[in-house]
């Protein structure tokens, strides 16, 4: 959150979108896109909006809840939405949402996946990330889940995964 020791930067600052149109090489076997493919799309727009916000490199150090809730296949239109929903000292944590658009325009959700980036120098030893400002309800709901979540991860190392 904000702190008048480090910069901060807002949500909006590295909110990124990126859109699919799908073709034969993204599916699996039975036709719909393959789940390593999503994992994939899924990591890369995170680590976008993990290098906007921090402005370095990053590594990913968690992946959290995948769920395929829908499935998509050939000629349809996927997007993902990544942005920043917490960050601790040197990690960030990004809210993936992956969908599937219709011709309409129309999404319906596919997945949706927190991933921790940590902020890395040019040896990969930690570094600081700016703080995030919280601008409105919607990013202080999705503060105060980051921060249960960050503990939670945290616990789970304690106890040894
Ligand atoms: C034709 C079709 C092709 C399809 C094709 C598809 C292929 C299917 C692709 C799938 C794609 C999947 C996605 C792969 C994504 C990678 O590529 S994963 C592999 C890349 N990542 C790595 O190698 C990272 C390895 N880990 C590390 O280097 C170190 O553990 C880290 C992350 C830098 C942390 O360093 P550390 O010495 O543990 O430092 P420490 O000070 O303890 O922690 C630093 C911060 O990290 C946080 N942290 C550390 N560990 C964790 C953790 N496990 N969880 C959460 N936070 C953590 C700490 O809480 C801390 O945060 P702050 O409190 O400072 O905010």
């Amino acid at each position: 959150m904000e702190e008048t020791q480090r910069p901060c930067k807002r949500v909006v600052d590295s909110q990124t979108e990126q859109t699919y149109l799908m073709r034969p090489n993204y599916l699996n076997c039975y036709g719909n896109l393959f789940g390593g493919q999503l994992m994939g799309w899924i990591d890369e727009i995170a680590s976008i909006v993990a290098m906007r916000h921090c402005e370095a490199d990053i590594t990913t150090a968690a992946i959290d809840n995948l769920n395929f809730k829908e499935g998509a296949t050939v000629n349809d239109v996927v997007v993902l939405r990544g942005k920043i929903t917490y960050v601790g000292r040197t990690s960030m944590e990004v809210r993936v949402d992956t969908y599937v658009e219709s011709r309409h325009g129309i999404r319906k959700v596919i997945n949706r996946a927190y991933v921790v980036m940590v902020a890395v120098d040019e040896h990969h030893h930690p570094i600081p990330v700016p703080g995030l400002i919280v601008e409105s309800e919607n990013d202080r709901a999705e503060w105060e889940g980051g921060e249960k979540r960050y503990r939670l991860r945290k616990q789970r190392r304690k106890e040894g995964f």
